[in-house]
């Protein structure tokens, strides 16, 4: 039986079009955009509500300690690279990492990719000025294209469908990737080996031999492998584009509720979280497990009052704050938001972004950030749940699993001059795949050691 939403819930899922909006395109033509949006409404869904509910139920978990959440991926998806080859090797690195940290905090490990849908980038500024030409600044592919001509940066609706489409063939191939073999723990187990082959890794190695270790303990004792041949990777993205994020949300036939159906999981960036602003009310209407950015100049109140609107039932797992305050921040601005919502007895599922509060200009110019920086970052988020008893439910890092030089350091020491040698990201640079590794040992052994 199918059951149908009420007038007020229909109703409400408009309600966002009457709110101030902010980080928009500029589209040229408004009736454009409704003809692009009345046919994506028309589209199946990308993915379904019982397994928005699923992850809901696993992020739950990671607020309970239970469970510990990795949630990574390109910082913005382009079309261009959403190829077998890019998509196949970010898995592999989510995979990877999931395998280190699973035993680091001996616990399950919710996997959710930056992907399948990360189309779409609020920006500071609103035009982009090169050689005395000014043109609108680029705002992800779902928008307008990356070169710097009049056409490419003017904004075409038409490349919401486009989005969309790619989100389909990625999550495809996401689906057929991690339920069809590919993400076999025991051939996890050996990428990793090759991965500590490197000598620059050495100092790894106790941290290696243990997990090695580990996994011929698991085969003697006569541990079902097979069942461990298929994982969950949850897709997630900034939910941004209003026009498209309204077109993706349906009504769940099983409950009459909505649900985005655009991706799994989606949060609110930190420039749009404001609480009387058309992101959180369109969010606050859809089921479906939700993210919010906190930046450093976040306060509990503000926290709270997210809360308040989001999850006003203090239903566990439904909200996640995703804090990104700067290595420099962490310690001082953490506690007090943290600290508050326990008292208060509510609960969010906290994860540490240690990429958007450490972002720098390098001396050659390039937009980076340093490996140890981002590092620290995530020591002091550690030390500021250790220190208050409360739980430090993941982590969530721009990354990619080709040989890129976007940040800098690392065990592998990429330095300004070796950052021209392979800078691919249109927008913040990401992890490469063995700084993504190295940092997932570096978190292992901080949480088995705790
Ligand atoms: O990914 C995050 C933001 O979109 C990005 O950091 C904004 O970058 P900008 O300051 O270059 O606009
Ligand atoms: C835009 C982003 O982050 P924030 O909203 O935290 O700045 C992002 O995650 O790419
Ligand atoms: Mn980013």
């Amino acid at each position: 039986m199918s059951i149908e939403a009420s007038p007020e819930v229909l109703e409400g899922l408009q309600h966002w079009r009457s709110l101030p909006p902010r980080q928009q395109p500029a589209w040229p033509d408004p009736d454009e955009v409704t003809r692009v949006t009345a046919e994506l409404a028309g589209y199946p869904p990308l993915v379904f509500a019982g397994e928005a509910d699923k992850l809901r139920h696993n992020l739950a978990q990671a607020a309970a300690g239970e469970a510990f959440v990795l949630q990574g991926g390109d910082c913005a998806e382009t079309f261009a690279e959403s190829t077998a080859d890019r998509i196949r090797n970010k898995i592999r690195t989510i995979l990877q990492m999931a395998a280190v940290l699973t035993y680091g905090a001996s616990l399950p490990v919710v996997k959710m990719g930056r992907i399948a849908g990360q189309y779409a980038k609020p920006r500071s500024a609103d035009m982009e000025t090169r050689d005395g030409v000014t043109l609108p600044v680029y705002r992800g592919d779902a928008v307008n294209a990356h070169d710097f001509t009049p056409e490419s940066r003017t904004p075409d609706p038409w490349r919401l469908q486009q989005a969309y489409h790619r989100s389909a063939t990625t999550l495809n191939l996401v689906r057929a990737f991690t339920y069809g073999g590919f993400a076999d723990l025991r051939e996890v187990h050996q990428w990793n080996r090759g991965f500590m082959a490197n000598p620059a890794y050495a100092r790894y190695e106790v941290l290696a031999n243990e997990i090695d270790r580990a996994m011929r303990f698991m085969r003697a004792a006569g541990a079902d492998f097979d069942a461990l041949r298929t994982v969950d990777l949850f897709s997630s993205h900034e939910a941004l584009l209003l026009d498209y994020e309204s077109a993706m949300t349906r009504i769940d036939s099983r409950s009459g509720l909505p649900y985005n159906t655009s991706a799994h999981f989606l949060w609110i960036g930190e420039r749009t979280r404001q609480l009387d602003g058309p992101h959180v009310d369109l969010l606050s209407r859809v089921r479906n497990p939700l993210g919010v950015k906190l930046g450093p100049s976040s306060t509990a109140d503000d926290a709270l009052a997210l809360a308040d609107r989001l999850n006003p039932d203090n239903e566990p797992g439904r909200l996640t704050f995703i804090t990104r305050m700067g290595a420099g921040r962490v310690r001082e601005v953490l506690p007090g938001l943290v600290e508050r919502f326990t008292a208060e007895g509510r609960t969010v599922t906290w994860v540490c972004d240690p990429m958007h509060g450490n972002t720098i200009t390098s001396p050659s110019g390039y937009k980076t950030r340093e490996f140890a920086t981002v590092i620290d970052e995530v020591h002091g988020f550690f030390e500021v749940h250790h220190a208050l008893g409360t739980v430090p439910g993941g982590l969530h890092v721009e990354l990619t699993g080709d040989d890129v030089t976007e940040v800098l350091g690392g065990s592998e020491k990429v330095d300004d001059a070796g950052l021209a040698r392979r800078y691919e990201t249109l927008v913040d640079p990401r992890l490469n795949h063995q700084q993504s590794l190295e940092m997932a040992f570096d978190v292992a052994e901080m949480l088995r050691d705790h």
